[in-house]
């Protein structure tokens, strides 16, 4: 309440200045732009400034696109200025909106200011159409989908960007495996709105960001194990309440040990190996479906979208489960690929400077907005009074009724010459649903993942009288249908949901197509016991509630065309719809923990990474005396008391083959001493590294050859940490029980394996400097080989 009174007093103050940028000429208005920057470049407070800038954006936005923000409006910009979430509904003009915040920051020249949205089809519709707006006041604008990687540079040099998350979140990873500085484009993270921001911080935040590459070493543990699984009794294992997760009983634990003879634990380092094949197993067997999550085609395992059930060919999962499906269905195992970069939505979005975001439907969950990411939610009144029908929800006991009921309600629209806007759950819902209206011959444009090349044609026509649009929740979200002025005057869009969508935001937003802008219009959803998402999610009670009375109906006692009005069935689709949602909450804050442990290390390992890439010389060979100090301080670390024989093979194996064991015992002479085995070490270590080094009489070259050894030996380190971390999180995280805290245990050996890991860098570190070959060239390049 206290922001939003602050934000009020700002818009007044914008509506005292607004006179005198309207009375500008163009060329006046489009030098404001200069203005602004020269004032922020000598020190100027941007906040002083606000109003002015807000003010001048708008007239622009008036000129070039013929609309001028309303109050409202500029209200919705001021809370995404500030680093809000600005809830304003359906229809209000969000895209609008954010084309002042975005003004504000980028004047200050720093970049790195985005507008995040949630499909490409939004980015380039909004980056096109609102672009014009900034490039007319002089800035520049980069639409992020669809790049050139050569043009990527050029991209992310944009004052304003428009893209995806997952375009930017690519990128981002990819920045961060070159050897160059120069090609990184994703250098800045200032300032982001996010369009649709439940969307895509809550919707779509369960999975992390992976790219892999570089094929591991073949396993043959994916068919012994999935023979194991296959001898498995139902008590030796346990499966989540939502059937998305499974893990050993101790009985299963017991059985593990017997048949591998392995009475260790089975956490232990010497089982992982075993025990992470062991649970894809048991995952491929328990959890995933054949012809409801993959299918089977030409001898491939091919995996089906949850969402749309489209096949994804091409698509793999990560970590093993696709090699253990294969297993399973007794095919050949393909190669399973290392995880060379992996980032989730969370850890992405918390890098920028200042947060925002903008939906119709954000209040719901904005406690989960605020302990992520300490947004708040600013509801912003609407310009005009919603005045959009929502009728309440009709129930019907069978899908049958309930489709039939919907056709009725079709054709009532009809009648009235309105437009209609029907929305199914799946695409396979609205093939089918496709066909009954032909059945009917009722027709109708159809939009769901297979026509989305059409979209853009099929909304410009969803607006006008009898136009009948039948849509997957593609249509949901961003969909700006606008009417003709006979659609508005016979009562304006009908949207029928033919079922409750997995939560209430989306239903929401669904329904919120209709009635934008103050227009009328109406909703109704129908829904049914037999709905997926009602079987799926409800008690027993309500189930045998169904089954009783579909008997009751095929003998006539009980009418299942007549909407059920019982506060029993009401509230257990409420709460069928509810489960979905808090079982995704329950998912997004476990991907969160696991992935802030993960983010401080990736965080380290970037930083240090981008530090060798500034080819700071200085910095290089403090880090090469750093690495033979440790190499040798950890060698020497290792043992209670040293050999001869150890030293000789620490420097054979390390350092060169060709230094005598006689040598060694003469300038050892006799003194055993760690101290002075160090000492001994760091001059031979020193002598073999100025040999090495001395190799390249051109500066450049040498400079290339320690930044390249260096930085081989970090992503080689890191890599390994990265791909193992990803296998742990798949076996610590199906068992959650009193005496296992899977987060506890991951965060304690991440801990322990990033120590490792750094061990391991500076001996591959020190191997590289010291072992590396040579071949130079005839025309003076050279060709090194790593040992
Ligand atoms: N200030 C304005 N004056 C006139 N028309 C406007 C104004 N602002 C927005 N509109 C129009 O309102 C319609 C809805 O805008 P937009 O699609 O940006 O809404 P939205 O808030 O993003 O909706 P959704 O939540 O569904 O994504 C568009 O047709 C747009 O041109």
């Amino acid at each position: 309440m206290f922001k939003l009174k602050k934000y009020e007093k700002i818009v007044q103050k914008v509506y005292q200045v607004l006179p005198k940028y309207k009375r500008m000429v163009d060329i006046e208005l489009q030098s404001q732009t200069n203005v602004f920057r020269s004032l922020l470049a000598n020190g100027q407070n941007l906040e002083k400034i606000l109003p002015d800038i807000f003010a001048v954006i708008m007239e622009a936005d008036r000129r070039v696109l013929g609309l001028e923000p309303f109050k409202v409006q500029v209200l919705g910009g001021l809370a995404l200025f500030f680093g809000n979430i600005a809830e304003m509904k359906t229809g209000e003009g969000k895209t609008l909106v954010a084309t002042l915040p975005l003004y504000a920051r980028a004047l200050q020249g720093n970049k790195g200011n985005f507008l995040i949205t949630s499909n490409e089809y939004l980015a380039e519709r909004d980056g096109e159409s609102m672009g014009k707006v900034f490039k007319w006041l002089g800035l520049t604008v980069g639409i992020g989908v669809n790049v050139d990687d050569d043009k990527k540079i050029e991209l992310y040099d944009s004052d304003i960007i428009y893209t995806t998350h997952s375009s930017l979140g690519f990128d981002y990873l990819f920045d961060n495996l070159g050897s160059d500085l120069d090609q990184q484009a994703v250098k800045r993270f200032n300032f982001a709105i996010i369009d649709e921001i439940d969307a895509v911080l809550l919707d779509g935040a369960q999975t992390s960001l992976i790219i892999s590459g570089a094929p591991k070493v073949q396993s043959s543990l994916f068919e012994i194990s999935n023979w194991f699984v296959n001898s498995l009794d139902e008590e030796d294992y346990e499966l989540s309440e939502d059937r998305k997760k499974v893990w050993f009983s101790p009985l299963g634990i017991k059985k593990f040990q017997e048949y591998f003879n392995t009475p260790e634990t089975v956490f232990s380092a010497r089982n992982f190996d075993i025990y992470r094949h062991i649970v894809l197993a048991l995952q491929a067997n328990m959890l995933k479906k054949r012809d409801q999550d993959y299918v089977v085609d030409d001898g491939k395992v091919v995996l089906l979208d949850e969402v749309n059930g489209r096949k994804m060919n091409g698509v793999k999962l990560n970590g093993g489960i696709h090699q253990a499906i294969e297993a399973k269905e007794s095919l050949k195992i393909t190669p399973e690929s290392k995880t060379l970069g992996m980032v989730s939505y969370q850890s992405l979005f918390k890098k920028f400077k200042s947060l925002s975001g903008m939906t119709g439907t954000a209040k719901t969950d904005e406690k989960e907005f605020i302990d992520t990411y300490h947004l708040e939610v600013i509801e912003i009144p609407t310009n005009l009074p919603l005045i959009r029908i929502d009728k309440k929800d009709q129930i019907y006991l069978t899908n049958q009724a309930k489709i039939e009921k919907s056709l009725e309600l079709v054709k009532k629209g009809i009648n009235e010459k309105r437009p209609i806007l029907i929305e199914t759950g799946s695409v396979s819902m609205s093939q089918l649903y496709s066909l009954i209206l032909l059945q009917n011959r009722i027709p109708h444009n159809l939009l769901n993942a297979s026509t989305a090349p059409q979209e853009k044609q099929i909304i410009s026509e969803a607006g006008g009288v009898n136009s009948i649009t039948l849509a997957t929740s593609m249509a949901g979200r961003g969909t700006d249908i606008k009417l003709t002025p006979e659609a508005k005057e016979n009562g304006g869009l009908l949207v029928i949901g033919t079922e409750r969508m997995t939560s209430k935001r989306i239903d929401n937003q669904l329904r919120g197509r209709a009635g934008r802008q103050g227009e009328p219009g109406e909703s109704q959803f129908l829904v049914s016991l037999e709905d997926k998402i009602v079987v799926e999610n409800t008690s027993n009670r309500v189930r045998k509630y169904h089954d009783i009375n579909v008997e009751k109906g095929e003998i006539g006692e009980f009418d299942l065309y007549q909407p059920i009005d019982k506060r029993i069935v009401k509230h257990a689709i409420d709460s069928a719809q509810r489960k979905v949602g808090n079982l995704e909450a329950q998912g997004r804050e476990r991907t969160m923990a696991f992935d802030t442990i993960l983010s401080n290390q990736r965080e380290k390992i970037y930083r240090t990474r981008n530090e060798v890439l500034t080819d700071d010389p200085d910095f290089i060979d403090e880090l090469i005396n750093s690495c033979l100090n440790e190499v040798i301080t950890n060698f020497v670390d290792n043992y209670r008391s040293i050999e001869l024989h150890d030293v000789a093979d620490f420097i054979f194996n390390n350092v060169e083959s060709a230094y005598e064991l006689a040598d060694i015992e003469d300038q050892l002479a006799g003194n055993m001493k760690k101290k002075n085995i160090h000492l001994f070490l760091f001059n031979v270590a020193s002598e073999a590294l100025d040999k090495s080094l001395d190799r390249f009489k051109n500066g450049l070259q040498l400079a290339y050859f320690k930044k390249i050894t260096v930085l081989k030996a970090i992503d080689n380190g890191w890599i390994d940490q990265l791909d193992y971390l990803q296998q742990l999180k798949s076996i610590v995280d199906g068992r959650s029980s009193a005496q296992h805290k899977p987060i506890n245990e991951f965060a304690l050996e991440a801990r322990r394996s990033f120590f490792n890991m750094e061990k391991e860098m500076w001996l591959n570190m020190f191997r590289n400097l010291l072992l590396t070959e040579i071949e130079k060239n005839i025309d003076g390049s050279i060709e090194l080989s790593f040992p």
